[in-house]
């Protein structure tokens, strides 16, 4: 079955605060998003890449993958507004009829390569396989009203990406108005009425977003790579 993944890395980055889109910054020397492609290229190097980056971005993406020899085939895509806008111009862009698609942040590059076979298989079988992990800490839900209340956390889980499905069903899920809810692609998905299924996602598949995230990604880096 033909494979593709998109990365969206169409955003800003404005809770990161740096000079530079969070995407395009350095962890052990080398741009998040060339990790993230890699962890991919990985798994099998059939999988078709492409990478959604503001449009405004790609002579800079260009200029730095000539910099950084950085040889892995992918496909340029624009972003649009939104990461539902930035997903859905990924998916506009594929003219196959069929396969698989596993819809993943540019800036989760620490995906482990088990997390990413396991959502095609769970999406080859069931039509969705989405990443998601455990609670470790109790959590209460808020009232407006300033209560808060217990919450049986065994029944939550933590949702990452990738969120892999059959392309078929996800380009039609994706035909909708977007709305706010529209958090993810499974909440999309469910949408149209799919009920979605649910893989184990790996704790350390972080979304890098603020300061601190690039100090634990330099040591999960360290870890991965016997440093
Ligand atoms: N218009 C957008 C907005 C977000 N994303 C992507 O969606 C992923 C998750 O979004 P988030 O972490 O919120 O990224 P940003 O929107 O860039 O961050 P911030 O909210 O801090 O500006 C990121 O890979 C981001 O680049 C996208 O492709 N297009
Ligand atoms: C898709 C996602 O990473 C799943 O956890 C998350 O919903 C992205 O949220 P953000 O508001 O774009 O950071």
């Amino acid at each position: 079955m033909n494979k593709a993944a998109i990365l969206v890395a169409g955003g800003k980055g404005t809770r990161m605060g740096a000079p530079i889109s969070k995407q395009y910054l350095p962890i052990g020397g080398k741009p998040v998003l060339m990790h993230t492609l890699s962890v991919f290229q990985e798994v099998d190097p059939q999988i078709k890449l492409i990478l959604v980056l503001p449009k405004e971005d790609f002579a800079y993406w260009n200029q730095l993958c000539q910099e950084y020899d950085f040889q892995i085939p992918h496909e340029l895509v624009a972003g649009g507004n939104s990461r539902f806008q930035s997903v859905r111009n990924g998916l506009d862009s594929m003219d196959w009829k069929d396969g698989l698609v596993a819809i993943h942040d540019g800036v989760r590059p620490f995906v482990s390569t088990e997390v990413i076979e396991n959502s095609f298989l769970e999406a080859e079988r069931s039509g969705s396989g989405i990443a998601v992990i455990a609670l470790k800490d109790s959590i209460r839900k808020l009232s407006d009203d300033g209560k808060s209340f217990y919450q049986e956390r065994q029944y939550f889980r933590l949702v990452q990406t990738p969120q892999t499905f059959q392309l078929a069903k996800i380009k039609k899920a994706f035909e909708v108005t977007e709305m706010q809810q529209f958090t993810d692609d499974a909440t999309v998905y469910e949408h149209q009425g799919w009920q979605v299924s649910l893989i184990a996602g790996n704790p350390e598949n972080i979304k890098i977003t603020t300061p601190e995230d690039l100090e634990y990604g330099e040591f999960l880096l360290a870890k991965k790579s016997g440093r």
